[in-house]
């Protein structure tokens, strides 16, 4: 904290004091508060001058205090949290204002004058198919019929767009609709948005009969009751059984309310559910296409019940495009992507092998893989790369895209060994969880150089090289109502010893710069019998990025690369409709011979469809 306080606000100073908290196993909370709270209050103490006209004005020690909790419950709040349940004091002069449900208060605090002014804009631009979406939710909240829906769009057809008009409808109404996605990155989009996980507290180690962490009589149990409608985007992404643990929790604590609300999905709140079952499917560790298809929440006793309202035009592409030619070139370029991602593309049969999951890229998106690979799709995604290095709308429009981590941790270094400036080499710090309790044996086959050589997922790396100037991506949902989740990217602009400091270039805080400390990981994996800590700062570096992190991102540029096929449903998809043009594709295919040249895998469950009738067809 001392080191962050020279370069860093008070109010940044009082985010980073609650990542400490919440990301590291602070010891003793209480001794941490005492250690820092004097750097917590610079604006507080501005603003109570300013109030005062007072340049002079003071506060006392305990004021102070109370001032600076009140405020850290608020980011400890939209984080699932409180001062409370962390081990703060409770700040006393603003008790009675705590005693109101905040939860529900920041809920209804939408200016409801503000969204009818919006509302006729909003509806009166939906196309047909989103107006009859919106009429069909509006009325089930209306009527309280509780329904459960599914809209199934493609990117770029208009989900949040349909979001947006609905949930400004239902809260001018004075009614609550609670905004989240199975992703940070999407949570984004959505106006009061946050992850599903931290909205409802759904357990990180699912069973099939998980229930939320929703106690009784809680602020968030009473939330729930006042809700009107659940708006959850990238659902497909989600494990089904998080559906259920809501349903379960739902019934339960409405049923309170009501009886016959036990027997209603979710306690008879309307749900919409969205996504795109051409994109990622749930990660179930360590397991195959059957159990991913399992995991879907089109394999839940819910989708039963799922209304399925579709969205088909493409209004994302259809606005980039303005000469006729263009337009037939981005329309064809729509079809193709949907073809790929419902698996109907033809397929090219490859020797003798009886797969079919291979298909043909057209020539106009392939680059010349040349003497050196690695260099050909640098070139082709990073051109003048050594005049634009520090220019962040340039950082900001491309990246590499490929399907493994080797290929990633490998064309980053690459990228950043091309750029000027000095390097800087942080290591984490590793450990097993408990190890204290180990066996000397157990201890002797993990040694510390075995853990950190662990990497992947979401884990930062051991060895983090960075420049100034380097982009990175967050790794952790830093502070979601600001934008900084896992996936937003930003570039670093200062390299301390204790805190990095960097600019976002994504997201609604793009432009701002944030201090960030070293967090504790925690990591649990069914490969090695144990739990292992790392600490280490939350980023990584993004010339090139994995697909599966490459989910939710816009690029203008970008730069497929396939030393090896992809490995799973829906990633080649991803990959290539993260462009917004055709126009800004470029694909490399390594070591392949004459014969299949230009061919690749596409993998794609065709089962996932066939729950949605005929929306394969979309
Ligand atoms: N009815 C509409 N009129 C004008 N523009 C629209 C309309 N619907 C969507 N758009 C625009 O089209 C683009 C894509 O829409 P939107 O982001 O809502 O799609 P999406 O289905 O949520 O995409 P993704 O799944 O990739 O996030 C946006 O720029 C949005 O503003």
């Amino acid at each position: 904290m001392e080191e962050a306080s020279a370069s860093a606000s008070s109010q940044q100073l009082r985010l980073i004091f609650v990542e400490i908290l919440l990301y590291n196993q602070v010891g003793n909370v209480k001794q941490f508060w005492n250690s820092c709270w004097q750097y917590l209050y610079d604006d507080i103490l501005q603003e109570q001058r300013s109030i005062h006209g007072n340049p002079h004005y003071t506060l006392d020690d305990n004021t102070l205090k109370d001032k600076i909790l009140y405020k850290l419950d608020d980011l400890l709040i939209v984080r699932g949290n409180s001062v409370q349940s962390i081990g703060l004091p409770v700040p006393t002069a603003e008790r009675a204002a705590l005693e109101n449900n905040r939860l529900i208060v920041q809920q209804l605090s939408y200016n409801t004058a503000d969204l009818h002014e919006q509302l006729p804009r909003l509806v009166s631009g939906l196309n047909n198919e989103q107006k009859k979406a919106f009429d069909t939710i509006v009325l089930s909240v209306d009527r309280n019929k509780g329904d459960l829906f599914f809209v199934y769009g493609a990117g770029g057809t208009g989900k949040t767009y349909l979001w947006q008009a609905v949930t400004a409808f239902v809260r001018s109404q004075g009614k609550i609709v609670l905004t989240v996605a199975s992703s940070g990155l999407a949570s984004l989009l959505l106006q009061g948005g946050v992850t599903a996980y931290s909205r409802f507290k759904i357990p990180i180690e699912l069973k099939e009969e998980s229930t939320c962490d929703v106690k009784k009589n809680t602020q968030l149990a009473e939330l729930l009751k006042k809700t009107s409608l659940i708006i959850w985007d990238e659902a497909p992404m989600s494990n089904r059984i998080c559906f259920e643990a809501l349903d379960r929790t739902m019934r339960d604590i409405l049923g309170d309310v009501c009886r016959s609300k036990r027997e209603r999905n979710f306690g008879g709140v309307t749900v919409v559910l969205g996504g795109d079952f051409r994109q990622t499917l749930p990660v179930v560790p360590g397991s195959g296409k059957h159990e991913t298809i399992s995991a879907s929440i089109t394999n839940s006793y819910l989708w039963n019940s799922c209304i399925i309202l579709k969205l088909t035009s493409n209004m994302r592409l259809s606005r980039f495009a303005d000469t006729d030619e263009e337009k037939e070139r981005t329309t064809n370029f729509a079809n193709w992507l949907l073809s790929v991602g419902n698996g109907a593309e033809h397929s090219v049969q490859i020797s003798n092998s009886q797969d079919f999951e291979w298909i043909r890229i057209p020539e106009s998106f392939l680059i010349d893989p040349g003497v050196d690979e690695t260099k050909s799709i640098i070139d082709a995604t990073y051109p003048d790369l050594k005049s634009m290095y520090m220019d962040a709308s340039y950082l900001r429009q491309r990246a590499i895209v490929t399907p493994k981590n080797d290929a990633v941790n490998s064309l980053n270094e690459s990228v950043l060994d091309l750029i000027p400036g000095n390097k800087h080499v942080y290591l984490s710090a590793d450990s097993i969880d408990g190890s204290d309790n180990m066996s000397d044996d157990l201890r002797g086959i993990y040694p510390t150089e075995f853990l950190n050589n662990i990497g992947g997922g979401s884990l930062p790396c051991h060895r983090l090289i960075l420049k100034v100037g380097a982009p990175v991506m967050i790794l952790r949902n830093i502070d979601q109502p600001n934008g900084i989740c896992n996936g937003t990217r930003a570039v670093v602009t200062a390299l301390g010893r204790r805190i990095i400091q960097v600019k976002l270039i994504t997201g609604i805080s793009t432009d701002k710069h944030i201090c960030i400390p070293r967090i504790l990981f925690i990591h649990k994996t069914t490969a090695f019998p144990f739990v292992m800590r790392r600490r280490q700062f939350p980023v990584r570096l993004c010339y090139a990025m994995t697909i599966n992190k490459s989910q939710g991102q816009s690029l203008d540029m970008v730069g497929l690369y396939l030393p090896e096929p992809v490995f799973s449903h829906g990633q080649l998809y991803v990959a290539l409709s993260r462009t917004t043009s055709p126009n800004g594709l470029k694909i490399l295919i390594a070591d392949q011979d004459d014969l299949y040249k230009g061919c690749t895998k596409n993998i794609v469950y065709r089962e996932i469809f066939s729950m949605l009738g005929n929306s394969d067809q979309l």
